[in-house]
């Protein structure tokens, strides 16, 4: 008990502890006149008292007092009389008075007398006959009498400050006259006014000092040793707090840095294409026949403008025409067609990253390792997997004594580096041989997903570029490796700017907040 009572005790506020002491020393304290003795404002004292609430140390009591005093109309009716009044005083005399004369004949005005009509009637000092009011007997005698409402209407004008409290024998006039519009104000004032509950008398009796405390170190303090003597507030770690978003980079972006820092880390070197690239670097340098179902419209958006690109260097045309017609000097039989520089001039958006990896070997000596991040875009229909518009990281490895042995393993370990186990299953592109594709199984699908292609380039791909010695390149999707590692079973998400994802995404593993 007791230690429940220091503990308590320990993190009550400085004012929760002054506004207790003044009560201890004076129960019946208002509000302000706590605020009054202990110097503080009446808002701090209103907080502490909730907050001391809160923990049962006292009781707030809140009550609200109204203060009734005669409005405008009010008081013209103190003073000239209530309409009904006016026009009882002359109907003792007329006995009668029609409907239509009222107001000229008694000098209410029109919209007065109408209310006034009403009242005589519920009074009984009057009764309508056609049009005619008549007075009643009971209207007769009461000529000379005050009614209940007047009385009050008369205290009232007594009391110009107001009045709290009528006394039994005004109540039924007071209601009376409240019933009627226009004619009471009403002043509400709320007061409170606090008592020590038990759990405050233990407080007072276990006693305690009111000492400042520090919520707040300054360097001075630190510095002269007074941080030793001073008093600290407790505060609660389990305490709610509001959850801030501070802004952070798309889940995306944190994925493709992440891998190009992979790279970076594996001794790779970066390079940078275009969006807009000629079916030459697209296609034909990695010896696509120029019939290949994948240049078609369906598969590849060509441009109008620029319509066409430049050709390459006149030699590095010659020797890929070559090949693809009969295979040049590389062994093969080439695909035994026609080549036509035209269709190699189109212009495309880059449908992957693999024609920076024919450039940058056109244009770099062996040794290389090389990688690049970017968009690359596809005629694809929108679903949980497709996007027409997505990022690759392409490699290029090319050295004396590259194999589709290093070309598993690098995969391996830049999967691994990014926390993914996948698989190898045989595959097919035109310009590799031996071809795989990496898979990843998705859980909630049941079933593998692609992630991207890989091979080794063929001797139609390295010779027109002038390469001797064997490389291994790969194309893979960014998109659905970031679907997997944020959890969302839809590419789309990764997209639409939904906010709230975005807010409490945690970045680090893909958990939300
Ligand atoms: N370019 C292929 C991937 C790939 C890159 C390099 C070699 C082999 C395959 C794709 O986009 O799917």
């Amino acid at each position: 008990m007791s230690e429940d009572i220091k503990k308590t005790i320990n993190e009550l506020h400085i004012y929760e502890k002054k506004l207790l002491k003044e009560l201890e020393a004076n129960p019946k304290a208002t509000p302000e006149e706590i605020a009054e003795n202990t110097g503080m404002d009446i808002k701090s004292v209103m907080s502490a008292a909730g907050s001391l609430a809160s923990k049962d140390i006292i009781d707030v009591d809140k009550e609200v007092e109204e203060t009734y005093s005669l409005t405008e109309d009010g008081l013209k009716y103190a003073d000239e009389g209530l309409p009904e009044r006016r026009i009882l005083d002359v109907l003792a005399e007329k006995k009668q008075i029609h409907m239509k004369d009222l107001s000229s004949e008694t000098g209410v005005d029109k919209k007065e007398a109408n209310i006034a009509i009403g009242w005589l009637r519920r009074k009984n000092w009057a009764q309508i006959d056609k049009g005619v009011v008549n007075i009643t007997d009971f209207g007769k005698e009461f000529t000379s009498k005050v009614g209940v409402d007047e009385k009050v209407l008369d205290y009232l004008k007594t009391n110009a400050d107001g009045v709290k409290l009528f006394t039994d024998d005004l109540k039924d006039g007071f209601k009376k006259l409240a019933g009627r519009k226009n004619i009471l104000n009403v002043k509400k004032e709320t007061s409170h006014s606090f008592n020590i509950l038990p759990k405050g008398e233990d407080i007072l009796n276990e006693g305690f000092t009111i000492q400042k405390q520090a919520t707040q170190l300054t360097h001075q303090q630190l510095k002269d040793g007074e941080w030793k003597s001073l008093q600290y507030r407790p505060y609660d770690i389990n305490a709610e707090a509001p959850v801030f978003f501070a802004g952070k980079k798309h889940p995306l972006r944190v994925i493709i840095d992440e891998i190009r820092e992979i790279f970076l880390n594996m001794g790779f070197s970066e390079d940078k294409g275009s969006y807009v690239e000629s079916a030459f670097w697209n296609f034909d340098s990695l010896f696509q026949p120029q019939d290949h179902a994948a240049r078609e419209m369906q598969d590849t958006f060509y441009l109008k403008n620029p319509l066409t690109c430049d050709l390459p260097d006149d030699n590095l045309v010659k020797l890929t025409a070559e090949t693809h017609e009969n295979g040049g000097g590389t062994g093969s039989i080439g695909w035994q067609y026609d080549w036509n520089e035209d269709i190699a001039r189109q212009s495309v958006l880059r449908t992957h990253t693999t024609g920076i990896s024919t450039k940058h070997l056109f244009e770099h000596e062996p040794p290389i390792k090389m990688f690049s991040v970017g968009r690359v875009f596809r005629r694809e229909t929108f679903d949980y997997k497709h996007l027409p518009e997505f990022h690759q990281v392409e490699g290029l490895v090319c050295d004396e004594k590259i194999s589709f042995q290093n070309l598993l393993g690098t995969l391996k370990e830049f999967y691994k580096k990014l926390g993914f186990e996948v698989r190898f299953r045989p595959a097919y592109f035109p310009y590799t041989y031996l071809s795989t594709e990496t898979e990843i199984y998705l859980e909630e699908k049941e079933s593998w997903i692609e992630l991207g292609g890989a091979g080794m380039f063929r001797p139609e791909v390295l010779k027109p570029l002038g390469i001797t010695q064997p490389a291994l390149a790969f194309g893979l999707g960014i998109e659905r490796l970031a679907m997997i590692r944020y959890d969302v079973s839809d590419i789309r998400m990764l997209y639409k700017s939904d906010i709230k994802w975005l807010r409490e995404l945690n970045l680090a593993n893909g958990v939300k907040l």
